[in-house]
């Protein structure tokens, strides 16, 4: 028989659950932290988080809390999933509660705004007694909880680190492949929000299949140009991490940034978007970051660009999309194997 872990999740929303629901189902010891005890009593008496995994029926051993301190002791794994505006404060709120050499796994697809980090960086500065993890590919939450087959990478420097999470979290709809490429893994995932917004505003817009087809993979030349800068694996951005997220979430309404585009492109206003959304669009702030990145270090991001004067300085789409048209075509495949 496999062994059952003593595991932990940090968050409630749409991703937490839905993990929590995995480990659950593979009979590990499973404790789910959030921060609304009306939830945490919806989750231990109906089974189910209604506001964000709407219909779900959630596996009855999966056990929720509000005590950080209870919910992580002893555990052999934590994984880390709070929106990135919010994840340094809770990381500070787990300092004195993690034993040294705990496996903490960062779900978090976005980037800390004020500093520029990514979020393994901010979990290494707040939390150092613990080993490291990313996790990131293309995984609705919606379509994880409803037990669709889907594949993730967990990326860690530690190859144990890998081990333990595949076998917590492989089961029969759930197929955890590793890297070794940390930063290349969770950088990927912060990105691609972006092209995702871009996409959704297309879509609004009826744009053809070649349209989709052609943004897609400029987006994914775009992100790969400016990950390699920053330090990346361009190889890490073909595997599910990369191209993969980037296909689901420039494709499927169920991702939240591409819906912030589709209204977007139907003429709403953002402020309008992001409130009715309920829940976190990463994508918006990495939006800003990635323009300022880009100037800085002169990376050229036309699709950045783009969208950035769209949102933020009331450009309209039409006169966007003709001057990327008009644009220097470049190269198609930048990065040649030796
Ligand atoms: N949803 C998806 O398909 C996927 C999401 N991700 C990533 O996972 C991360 C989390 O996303 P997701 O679960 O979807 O987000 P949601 O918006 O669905 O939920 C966010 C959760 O974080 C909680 N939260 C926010 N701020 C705090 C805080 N200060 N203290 C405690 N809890 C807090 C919210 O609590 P409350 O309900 O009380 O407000 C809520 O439970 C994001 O970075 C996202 O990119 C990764 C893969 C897939
Ligand atoms: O990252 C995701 C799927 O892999 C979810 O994307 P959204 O945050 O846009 O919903």
């Amino acid at each position: 028989m496999a062994k059952q872990y003593k595991v932990a999740i940090i968050g409630g929303g749409s991703f937490g659950t839905a993990i929590a629901n995995i480990m659950a189902d593979n009979g590990h010891d499973t404790c789910q932290w959030m921060r609304t005890a009306e939830r945490v009593k919806e989750v231990n008496e109906r089974h189910s988080n209604e506001v964000y995994l709407p219909g779900i029926k959630l596996n009855p051993s999966l056990r929720a809390s509000c005590d950080l301190k209870e919910t992580v002791s002893g555990c052999d794994a934590v994984f880390f999933s709070i929106p990135s505006k919010s994840s340094r404060d809770v990381a500070k709120q787990l300092a004195d509660h993690l034993a040294p050499g705990t496996i903490l796994v960062s779900t978090t697809k976005g980037i800390e705004f004020e500093t520029n980090t990514l979020m393994s960086q901010v979990l290494r500065e707040e939390l150092p007694q613990v080993r490291l993890g990313v996790m990131s590919g293309p995984n609705l939450a919606k379509e994880l909880a409803a037990r669709m087959i889907t594949g993730t990478v967990i990326a860690s420097e530690d190859p144990d680190v890998n081990a333990v999470v595949q076998e917590i979290l492989q089961c029969s709809y759930f197929r955890v492949y590793a890297g070794s490429d940390m930063y290349g893994v969770e950088l990927a995932g912060a990105l691609k929000n972006v092209y995702a917004i871009t996409a959704g505003m297309a879509a609004a817009l009826d744009c053809g299949h070649n349209t989709i087809s052609m943004l897609v993979t400029r987006s994914l030349a775009e992100m790969s140009r400016y990950a390699v800068i920053k330090g990346a694996d361009p190889l890490t951005f073909m595997g599910l991490a990369g191209v993969g997220d980037l296909f689901v979430t420039c494709t499927s309404p169920l991702s939240r940034n591409y819906r912030v585009g589709y209204e977007l492109g139907k003429g709403r206003d953002l402020n309008e978007v992001v409130a009715s959304l309920g829940q976190v669009a990463e994508g918006v702030n990495t939006l800003r970051l990635m323009k300022e990145q880009s100037e800085a270090l002169d990376i050229y991001m036309p699709l950045v660009s783009g969208l950035y004067d769209i949102i933020y300085n009331g450009s309209k789409v039409s006169d966007v999309i003709g001057s990327m048209m008009c644009a220097e075509q470049s190269r198609d495949v930048e990065f040649v194997l030796k």
